[in-house]
């Protein structure tokens, strides 16, 4: 038995590792989830042991489940929550500090003085991206400036630092790769994505050393082998992308004009724009959708912070729920003639409105309003926030028109009621495919076609396979009652 990949999906709120066939269908998986610090209002912290070791047990529990050694892998994938970042010991590999979560805001006073010193056009020039807490170069200048002895450490040589892919990057090939790629790299503010290459301005701007920085490679390249003590025997690594470029690439949106929405704790919806980076002039994102044989795909990005974290607020906050899945079963039974909408600006709002010291709200509460109009309220904001993404989109992209089929992913969609809510809210088709782990096999694609194994770009979007599409069905005058409503709730919430 051979020709099995193994696809690592170090994702926000858990660490899963999936293994598929030569057919490209799944085989088993292993899955754990990990504690969320949250050390100070607004911060959010993940133990980077804790990572580690759930990544490590994902692996070697589908490894075992599909009943397979590590002979029979010809190689792995890796996707990774975004932006996190990880700063750690060359020598003994340990990090210095937790790792700041892409949610964390504790640089927002950094990004304030960034912008009042007038650099945001300098930023958003070179990287695509904005001057906003989300992305890790302030992250890492945060933690150089904070832990004890780390910038003098950095400076010298010791210390190394990376968003998760490359901190499992150098865990899993025993401290001897220090790698990452395209994708990843264009989240850090620190990397130029027209040349391709780490930014000597911007990390002088930012003080942070070049030398602590991972090689940049295409997304399917050679990341190393695996040491072989860790899993019984050596494992190439050969495929890397962040998780919602790799949920592009599982979603086969390789044209341009294609798009796809993740909902998983966030939501982002990447539009691919092909070889052309476009300027956004409604404070979109511009980044990397993916770099193979060293031709660059940039990408539009819509990003939202809370999406199926609202979900876990009614389930672990308010106790309304015990499941994520009673989410939509709850929100059916809501009164339709209450307006009641959460604005879950729980970590600030992304895009389009970047407000990093918006806090959450919910309006329009009656004394009839109970936990069915929470439910509703929250998966609703979802939508809600999709629209306004997409609204953005069309005016940035043209070729964006309503025409454009919505492909969707990530934990929420198995949500039949809020997909249909969605369809309803964009007045538009959303199509949920049949594979649901589209993250994984995006990684699992870079890995499988670079050995071999899986077929190329044009045959692979050809096995995209449809579940369900749901169609807009709500009458146009409640739509836009709902949406002047939502937009209401936004201006009232926004801190300035
Ligand atoms: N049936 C469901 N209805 C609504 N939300 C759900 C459902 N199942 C899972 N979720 C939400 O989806 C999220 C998990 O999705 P996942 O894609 O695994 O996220 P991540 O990669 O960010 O960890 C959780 O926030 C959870 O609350
Ligand atoms: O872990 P997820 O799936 O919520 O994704 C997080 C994003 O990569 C953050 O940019």
């Amino acid at each position: 038995m051979s020709g099995y990949i193994l696809a690592i999906d170090q994702g926000t709120t858990s660490s899963r590792a999936i293994v598929f066939d030569k057919d490209m269908k799944v085989v088993a998986i292993g899955q754990k989830e990990f504690a969320q610090h949250y050390p100070a209002s607004g911060w959010v912290e993940h133990d980077p042991e804790e990572i580690w070791s759930t990544v490590v047990w994902s692996v070697e529990t589908a490894i075992k489940k599909a009943g397979l050694s590590a002979g029979d892998i010809a190689a792995i994938g890796i996707t990774n929550q975004r932006e996190t970042v990880v700063v750690w010991d060359r020598k003994t590999g340990k990090a210095v500090h937790n790792t700041i979560v892409w949610q964390d805001r504790r640089t927002a006073e950094m990004c304030l003085e960034l912008k009042d010193r007038g650099l945001e056009p300098i930023f958003t020039a070179k990287t695509g991206l904005l001057l906003d807490p989300y992305f890790s170069g302030t992250k890492i200048a945060w933690i150089l400036k904070n832990v004890e002895g780390a910038a003098g450490r950095a400076d010298g040589g010791e210390l190394l630092a990376g968003t998760i892919d490359s901190f499992l990057i150098w865990r899993l090939t025993g401290g001897k790769v220090h790698a990452t790629d395209a994708t990843n790299a264009s989240r850090t503010l620190v990397y130029n994505i027209e040349r391709n290459e780490w930014d000597e301005e911007l990390l002088g701007i930012l003080g942070i050393p070049a030398a602590m920085l991972p090689q940049v490679k295409d997304c399917a390249d050679d990341f190393g082998l695996t040491d072989e003590a860790l899993f019984g025997g050596p494992i190439p690594i050969l495929g890397v992308a962040g998780d919602q470029q790799a949920a592009t690439i599982g979603q086969a949106c390789f044209e341009p004009g294609m798009m796809k929405s993740t909902y998983g704790t966030g939501c982002f919806a990447l539009l691919n724009t092909g070889d052309k980076l476009v300027r956004s002039q409604n404070r979109l994102l511009g980044t990397i959708a993916y770099r193979l044989d060293g031709k660059t795909t940039y990408a539009l990005e819509g990003s939202i912070f809370i999406a199926g974290a609202a979900v876990q607020w009614l389930r672990d906050g308010l106790k309304v729920i015990d499941k994520a899945g009673q989410s939509g079963e709850l929100a059916a039974q809501a009164d339709e003639t209450q307006d009641v909408y959460l604005v879950p600006a729980f970590v600030g709002l992304g895009a389009p409105h970047w407000d990093a010291n918006a806090r959450g709200a919910i309006f329009g509460l009656t004394r009839n309003t109970g936990p069915a109009e929470f439910a509703r309220a929250a998966l609703e904001a979802v939508a809600y926030q999709t629209h306004d993404l997409l609204m953005a989109m069309h005016g940035d992209w043209k070729a964006a028109s309503s025409a454009t089929v919505l492909r969707v992913d990530g934990g929420m969609v198995a949500s039949d009621w809020t997909m249909q809510r969605l369809a309803d809210l964009l007045d538009a088709p959303v199509d949920r495919p049949t594979i649901l782990e589209t993250t994984a096999l995006g990684a699992a694609w870079l890995a499988g076609s670079r050995a071999g194994v899986w077929p190329g770009q044009a045959t692979f979007a050809k096995s995209w396979a449809l579940d369900r599409r749901f169609e807009p069905a709500m009458d146009s005058a409640l739509r836009e009652r709902k949406l002047a409503g939502w937009q209401d709730a936004v201006r009232r919430t926004l801190s300035a």
